[in-house]
């Protein structure tokens, strides 16, 4: 796939839609938008132009908008056409444009890949974008925009910085440390510096299992013995008929997922086997799945069906809610956080403010700038142990330590996309006067 092939797809949504919107970007953007529309409408300025096929009959009517690049969002000459949104419409289009032999369909993706090798976006702004398109919830949205929104950027680069000036200064007393022009403790606060750039990694990493929690949903697993109603909660949570009620013990052996908004949250709930001791093989695989759910689970409801008068098993390591089920066969209630009837409906509204507290007793007071991908705190967890490295070294001669604070710019620089080729020389410059 050549990155000088000038790209075309659909990039709106489903079909039959009021409008579609055709990207095409690339070198000959603007020849293939002419030989289409008879001309270039003045850029950015939407203009309504007749689309025609390759032997002058009309394909649609459409708003037709060019952005000259690199002011576009590829970077690079880009033309929108918003024809009318129906399927042999969009189908005529896109069989124009693949009939011109300097263009092919877009891959996924492929689009934002050129703003990012044209600059225009950074890798965590490209993930942000991607997931602002994926998210579903409230929360999920402002996360994605506060990933796209640069300031995240803006941090790992602060830090990447600040680690590049420390050994700038660290090779200065190096290379110069026989000269009076180098201020002789540069060190203590150097060193200074790169421990605090270690603790707000440190802090920052700190909240990699926040932002998944925001990003990925919030995992509560609905856990306890054959027929307490586990199935049955899910559905009256779901408002949908998804798992498989009986009054046969045993009944669940797959886990079933379903995703919930609760407060602006993405909450992943999940159904499981009932747990007990059993022959049965396939049974006895549904417990051991449901129990190794439990143990990631961020909130387990331990569910009793209290006509039995059975009490809840406790889940010791995990947050947990005690839920008695069934409330409309019994008016027990003792040894339970709540109990419920998925039957009339009593108690799913409490259970559901529970969780509510629950996940925000989890993510309160978070800010949203927060590492979100396995990649990101990948690179952050290399940053860390290099500087680590780094002042565990310092003692020793400056190369060492030099070396180690290189790597962890170089892991910074990983996360955006954009390790600088650092230019060692201009720090020192331009923190003092080396050349004099
Ligand atoms: N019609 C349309 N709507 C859209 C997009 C699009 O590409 N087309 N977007 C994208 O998918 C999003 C908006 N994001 C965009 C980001 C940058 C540029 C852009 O062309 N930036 C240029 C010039 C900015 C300007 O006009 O001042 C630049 O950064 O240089 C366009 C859209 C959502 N809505
Ligand atoms: N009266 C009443 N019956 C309920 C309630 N919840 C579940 N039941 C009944 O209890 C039986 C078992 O319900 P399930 O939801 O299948 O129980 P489960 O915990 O998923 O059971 P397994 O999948 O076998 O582990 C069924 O007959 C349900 O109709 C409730 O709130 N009230
Ligand atoms: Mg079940």
């Amino acid at each position: 796939m050549r990155s000088t092939d000038t790209i075309f797809a659909l990039s709106s949504g489903a079909l039959p839609s009021g409008v579609a919107v055709i990207r095409l970007s690339g070198a000959t953007a603007f020849d293939i938008c002419a030989g289409i529309a008879g001309r270039v409408p003045p850029t950015r300025q939407a203009q309504l132009m007749t689309l025609r096929d390759a032997e002058g009959v009309a394909i649609d009517q459409a708003l037709v908008l060019a952005f000259a690049g690199p002011a576009s969002f590829t970077g690079e000459d880009c033309v929108e056409f918003h024809l009318h949104g129906g399927r042999a419409v969009v189908r005529a289009m896109l069989d124009r444009l693949a009939g011109f032999p300097e263009t092919r369909h877009a891959e996924a993706g492929e689009f934002s890949r050129r703003a990012f090798e044209n600059g225009k976006l950074d890798l965590v702004e490209a993930e942000g974008l991607s997931d602002i398109i994926v998210a579903e919830t409230e929360m999920q949205r402002r996360l994605a925009m506060e990933q796209t929104s640069g300031r995240l950027s803006g941090l790992y680069e602060r830090w990447a910085g600040a680690l590049t000036h420390a050994r700038a200064m660290i090779e200065a007393e190096l290379d110069f440390s026989d000269e009076e022009d180098v201020p002789g403790s540069v060190s203590t606060s150097i060193w200074q510096s790169v421990d605090g750039v270690a603790g707000e990694i440190r802090a920052h990493l700190a909240g990699l299992h926040t932002g998944e929690i925001i990003r990925d949903g919030y995992q509560v697993v609905i856990a306890g013995a054959p027929n307490a109603g586990k199935s049955s909660l899910l559905n009256a949570l779901a408002k949908r008929d998804i798992a498989i009620v009986t009054d046969i013990a045993g009944t669940t052996r797959d886990i079933l997922e379903v995703h919930l908004d609760i407060g602006g949250y993405a909450v992943r709930l999940y159904d499981t086997a009932g747990l007990r001791e059993t022959e049965d093989k396939v049974e006895a695989e549904g417990v051991r799945r449901a129990r190794a759910l439990v143990e990631t689970a961020d909130l387990v409801l331990s569910l009793a069906d209290m006509t039995g008068g059975d009490a809840p098993e406790a889940f010791p390591d995990r947050d947990c809610l005690l839920v008695g089920s069934k409330s409309d066969l019994s008016s027990g209630g003792d040894g339970f956080d709540l109990v419920l009837s998925s039957e009339s409906g009593e108690g799913i509204d409490r259970l559901i403010a529970a969780i509510s507290d629950r996940l925000s007793a989890r993510v309160a007071g978070s800010s949203l700038s927060l590492p979100v991908r396995a990649r990101q705190a990948d690179y952050l967890r290399q940053a860390l142990a290099a500087l680590d490295e780094a002042m565990a070294a310092r003692a020793l001669s400056p190369e060492l330590p030099s070396e180690s604070l290189r790597r962890a710019a170089v892991a910074l620089g990983r996360i955006t996309g954009r390790v600088d080729v650092e230019d060692l020389l201009d720090v020192i410059f331009s923190s003092f006067c080396v050349g004099k």
